[in-house]
């Protein structure tokens, strides 16, 4: 994982995962020179539409934790943007380091975040599973915050105090109301590209929509992120962190700004 990812990308079965997949050509993430993004004025502001009881559970699943959405019916939706059809949110997770130095999956002009939500969504106007989606090029919408190190964050600490339930790698815990609209920043800038999921399998599925402003969160906060395990209970503990996928090739990719 991470800066270790020398020979392997992802995942703990390292040496088996290329850093970058062959014949990949918009893998993430990605570095955003901010010099180099293009304002596109057709871009529309994104339109978040989330209800709050679609909230399922929280699980690890011995790569991130991640917090699941009932996403059988269109009750918690993003449409706009650089999107042509709306897109169903099914889960948020995050990605983050060891130390507050970095962190980050993305990067802006090289400089990586202590920590990057993901908010995943899939378009299901046209196709009928997640699974599906993931294997088309416009199957999924995954919006990326960056957390940064300042004030305590009140909307994630009820997230955060549902931690330690999880600790272990395939532990599960009912979460049954969150709101992941308040972990949205107030500016409404992003940046957005055509890329791949970050993890197994890769697939170059992904329209990303990076958030400019990133929220706030303390050191608490991400200090709890950090007690998590990759690992199951019983087994040698192994502290989840660093599980960021190393920066990708831009190649014949154009990343493009809603802002000027
Ligand atoms: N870090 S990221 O936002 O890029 C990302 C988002 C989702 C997934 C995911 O759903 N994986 C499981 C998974 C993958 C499949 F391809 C099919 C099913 C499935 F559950 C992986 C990475
Ligand atoms: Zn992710």
């Amino acid at each position: 994982w991470g800066l270790k990812g020398v020979g392997s990308a992802l995942g703990p079965d390292c040496m088996k995962h290329p850093l970058t997949i062959p014949g990949g050509t918009r893998q993430s993430p990605i570095n955003i020179q901010w010099r180099d993004s293009v304002y596109d004025p057709f871009l529309k502001p994104l339109k978040i539409s989330y209800d709050p009881a679609t909230c399922l559970h929280i699980w690890n699943n011995g790569y991130s934790f991640l917090v699941e959405f009932d996403d059988s019916t269109d009750r918690s939706i993003i449409d706009g943007g650089p999107l042509e059809n709306q897109y169903r949110l099914k889960q948020f997770h995050f990605h983050w380091g060891a130390i507050n130095d970095w962190g980050s999956e993305h990067t802006v002009d090289c400089k990586f975040y202590p920590a990057e939500l993901h908010l995943v969504h899939w378009n299901a106007v046209v196709y009928p599973t997640f699974e599906e989606a993931v294997m088309e090029g416009d199957g999924l919408a995954v919006i990326g915050v960056f957390l940064k190190l300042g004030a305590r964050h009140e909307g994630l600490q009820t997230l955060v105090d549902a931690l330690p339930a999880v600790k272990h790698k395939d532990t599960v815990i009912e979460f049954d109301v969150f709101d992941p609209s308040c972990l949205m920043p107030s500016c409404p800038d992003y940046w957005t590209y055509a890329g791949s999921l970050t993890t197994p399998p890769l697939t170059e599925s992904v329209t990303w929509i990076i958030k400019k402003q990133p929220i706030e969160v303390d050191e608490d906060q991400l200090e709890a992120f950090r007690m998590l395990l990759f690992t199951s209970d019983g087994e040698e503990e192994k502290r989840m962190v660093d599980n960021f996928r190393p920066l990708q090739p831009l190649m014949n990719r154009t990343v493009r700004s809603s802002f000027q």
